[in-house]
């Protein structure tokens, strides 16, 4: 589904690239967790992905389809077919949870539609259907400033799943929440990428969460791939590969 050929970035100023040579294939019902220290290029990743980022070496291609070289109104295409939930959820916080939700239509609309708020009755049962299987149903009036964080997530969840992608992409989505929280939101996570059969690409920390989720681990370190499997196979001396930590006690003293 997607394919990452010799993938490298360098920023301008920088002397070492923040990805290197990564090659990759990811495929339709893979559930991903990308690990690796802060800095290891976990989030230039996820945009090079969603053509946030342009590459300067390599090719990333979606169904055979250049993400790389696309023109922009062809990279608008390749981007309603990606979701994305982030760190601090991105809403905007005076309007409600459907409001927000709404937005995620907006890359299939008019912008003169998009001004004045003009939604379509199919667009609004889509919506409403989406904050309901995020478990938020009663609260679809609410306003997000008065959501609590796991709620917040809860509605990017369904802002990003309103636009219909093929492929989920999380930048660090639980970093904010607290541990009962981020489980409960890896939960939903799952559901939606097993029902609608996606592509799933989560950034996380926490490799505890990777482990219990994901159903293929990459780990990235200094921007290079150093691991690509299973959870099962990323045991202590892939931990301590990735952290650079001596102590892996805490994650691997007991089963996961
Ligand atoms: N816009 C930028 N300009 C220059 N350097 C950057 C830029 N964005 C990221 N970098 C550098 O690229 C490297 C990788 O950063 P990136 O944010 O992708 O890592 P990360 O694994 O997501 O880190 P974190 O977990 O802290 O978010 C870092 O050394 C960072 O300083």
């Amino acid at each position: 589904m997607i394919e990452i050929r010799n993938l490298s970035v360098l920023y301008a100023g920088n002397t070492e690239e923040s990805l290197s040579d990564v090659n990759l294939s990811l495929q339709k019902g893979d559930f991903i967790c990308v690990l690796g220290k802060s800095g290891a290029g976990k989030s230039t990743f996820i945009r090079c992905i969603n053509g946030l980022q342009k590459p300067t070496g390599g090719e990333i291609l979606l169904d055979g389809k250049t993400i790389t070289h696309a023109k922009e109104e062809e990279l608008r295409k390749i981007r309603r077919e990606m979701g994305m939930i982030f760190q601090h959820f991105n809403l905007i916080p005076r309007l409600s949870v459907l409001q927000n939700v709404m937005t995620g239509t907006f890359g299939y609309r008019n912008s003169f539609k998009n001004l004045f708020g003009m939604f379509t009755a199919e667009e609004l049962k889509q919506a409403n259907s989406v904050i309901a299987e995020v478990g938020l149903a009663e609260m679809a009036n609410r306003r997000i400033e008065n959501l609590s964080g796991g709620q917040k997530q809860r509605v990017g969840i369904a802002r990003a799943l309103v636009q219909q992608p093929r492929v989920l992409l999380g930048d660090e989505p639980v970093a904010s929440l607290d541990p009962g929280t981020s489980d409960r939101i890896f939960t939903l996570l799952k559901e939606m990428h097993e029902r609608l059969g996606l592509l799933t690409i989560i950034n996380v920390h926490d490799i505890e969460l990777a482990k219990r989720y994901a159903t293929r681990i990459v780990a990235l370190k200094d921007g290079k791939v150093i691991f690509d499997g299973l959870p099962k196979d990323f045991k202590e001396s892939e931990y301590q590969e990735t952290y650079e930590s001596q102590s892996a006690d805490a994650y691997f003293g007991a089963e996961i």
